[in-house]
């Protein structure tokens, strides 16, 4: 038996799992079972609570989509990751630092029963985020002008104008659409997902500017599909949006889960995002 927490942050859903006090050996052929909304559990992601390999960190954060797919970062995952280990007593720190296969997050305790993660500085240059690229500026090699010509078909086909790329320790493409409501988010988002350009796939993001302090995005989740929420997701849109000169260093971002804050202070600085995050029902599963 797996003893499991269901939990989720602005609707984005988690099962978050003990593996310090359990043994834990999942399949990618299993977590696509527990992912399943039907014959499973269902979830987004699946977060596993290791013990440290790094001194300066007091967890292991491992993350998998529910497709399977091991990644290195989940921002509404790591709000949800702190409220586990204080709620399962394992930790009774207010700042928590842990380590993810792309760096290490500092998660704190924040007012009115918010969580403030420590996201990381984010990354530009294309052989960073991947994206087949030969430089930030431009989205497309020469070798690969024929994938320009179809995203900007598919760009211009949908009203979406050219995207912008960022690495928050995950692949992230933003695009501006003019209304959020009616952006073709499974369509553009399911293309752009494992579109050539993203040698390791992408998380897509569709953002519409309110004005300089808020944004609606909804996000197409790598190996996951539309999701209520994304946490870094909405880091990346932020950042996206600073670079384009249309947001200002603070922004309320609205997804169709709930808001987030994000704080960016621009090039080589951390991004902050703060929010809630909520546990379901814990419960237990044999494999
Ligand atoms: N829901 C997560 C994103 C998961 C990212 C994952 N879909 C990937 O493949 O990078 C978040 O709140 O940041």
């Amino acid at each position: 038996m797996i003893n499991f927490t269901k939990m989720h942050g602005l609707g984005n859903d988690f099962v978050v799992i003990d593996a310090i006090n359990q043994v834990i050996s999942l399949s990618a052929g299993q977590i696509r079972f527990m992912s399943d909304r039907h014959f499973g559990i269902g979830f987004d992601q699946l977060l596993l609570v290791e013990k440290a390999t790094l001194n300066e960190a007091d967890f292991k954060y491992r993350i998998f989509n529910a497709d399977g797919s091991e990644v290195a970062q989940c921002g509404n995952g790591a709000r949800c990751f702190a409220r586990f280990v204080r709620d399962k007593h394992l930790s009774d720190k207010d700042e928590i630092c842990v380590s993810t296969d792309s760096g290490v997050l500092v998660l704190r305790f924040a007012d009115d029963n918010m969580i403030t993660v420590n996201m990381g500085i984010p990354k530009h240059k294309p052989t960073e985020i991947p994206l087949l690229a030969t430089e930030e500026s431009k989205f497309y090699s020469a070798d690969i002008a024929t994938e320009r010509r179809q995203i900007d078909n598919l760009s211009s086909h949908v009203g979406q104008r050219a995207f912008g790329a960022v690495s928050m320790g995950n692949p992230h493409a933003v695009l501006q659409v003019h209304d959020i409501k009616t952006a073709q988010v499974a369509n553009i988002g399911a293309q752009l997902e494992s579109h050539a350009i993203f040698p390791e796939r992408a998380n897509i993001g569709f953002m519409q500017v309110i004005d300089p302090h808020h944004i609606k995005l909804r996000v197409y989740e790598r190996g996951t599909g539309e999701t209520l929420a994304c946490g870094s997701g909405a880091c990346a849109a932020v950042v996206i949006g600073i670079e384009q000169h249309l947001l200002a260093h603070d922004v309320l971002v609205e997804l169709p889960g709930g808001n987030l804050k994000i704080n960016w202070a621009g090039r080589g600085e951390p991004v902050f995002m703060t929010g809630p995050a909520t546990s379901v029902y814990d419960g237990g599963i044999a494999l």
